[in-house]
């Protein structure tokens, strides 16, 4: 299934990230292999799953290629993706969907990476964090857009401004993607529910889910905030 419409089909429409470090360089994984992570968000019902191979994460690409042969979700690489070469790469590590940055490429830029990542069959997942930004996107009809809430050039080291993706909402409807994200920084299931409850048709959570003491809890939480039964 495509990145897309497995995230708008989801009774639980959370991106469910492994990254390896946080940004202060704090184990994430603790214990656990890659394996029993992915086992984990598959029980918990996740539609997509994102792997972070960026190195300031602690990432790599054979975390990828690990995590495409374990699932058959379609997984997010989230990485500084700025040429061709590397989303060719990303298609044969296994991925679904690609990260491009609009804050960190050169605005020129943007237009050939979404028009190249759509050829491949890659679904391009944007990220913003203002309006002009937004309002700079080509295709966003064909992108999943979504706004980070917290700041990748100070390496995500700030808590998140979840504020951010409630401001930014009108402009991600006005921009045509069919699938506005929140991304980041988003830690408990009260938060994720009136993003949700705000128009967002999905959320991306790394750290929160990795953190939390049971998965099951936290989301069984969100289920019920936001009054949904998931069998
Ligand atoms: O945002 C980027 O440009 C980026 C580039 C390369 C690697 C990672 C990148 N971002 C990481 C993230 O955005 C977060 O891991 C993700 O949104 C989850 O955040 P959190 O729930 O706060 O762990």
């Amino acid at each position: 299934m495509r990145f897309v419409d497995a995230l708008l089909a989801a009774d639980r429409p959370v991106i469910m990230e492994l990254k390896r470090r946080d940004p202060h360089g704090g184990d994430l994984f603790g214990e656990r292999s890659i394996r029993e992570i992915v086992a984990e968000y598959e029980a918990a019902g996740a539609p997509c799953i994102s792997v972070v191979t960026g190195r300031w994460f602690g990432g790599a690409d054979s975390m990828l290629r690990e995590v495409a042969s374990l699932t058959d979700r379609p997984v997010l690489q989230k990485d500084f993706i700025t040429r061709r070469d590397q989303l060719l790469k990303a298609k044969d590590l296994g991925a679904s969907a690609v990260l491009l940055t609009a804050g960190l490429l050169p605005r020129s830029s943007m237009p050939t990476l979404v028009g190249a990542s759509l050829e491949l069959g890659l679904t391009p997942f944007v990220e913003v964090t203002s309006e002009a930004e937004i309002d700079a996107l080509p295709s966003a009809d064909q992108c999943v857009v979504a706004v980070n809430n917290k700041d990748i050039k100070n390496k995500e080291r700030d808590p998140g401004d979840l504020d951010r993706s409630i401001r930014l909402l009108p402009a991600l409807a006005g921009s045509g993607t069919v699938c506005p994200v929140s991304a980041s920084g988003i830690t408990e299931p009260q938060d994720a529910a009136r993003l949700l409850a705000a128009g967002y048709k999905g959320l991306l959570i790394g750290t929160g889910l990795l953190r939390t003491t049971s998965l099951v809890d936290w989301l069984d939480s969100l289920d019920k905030l936001r009054n949904v039964n998931v069998p």
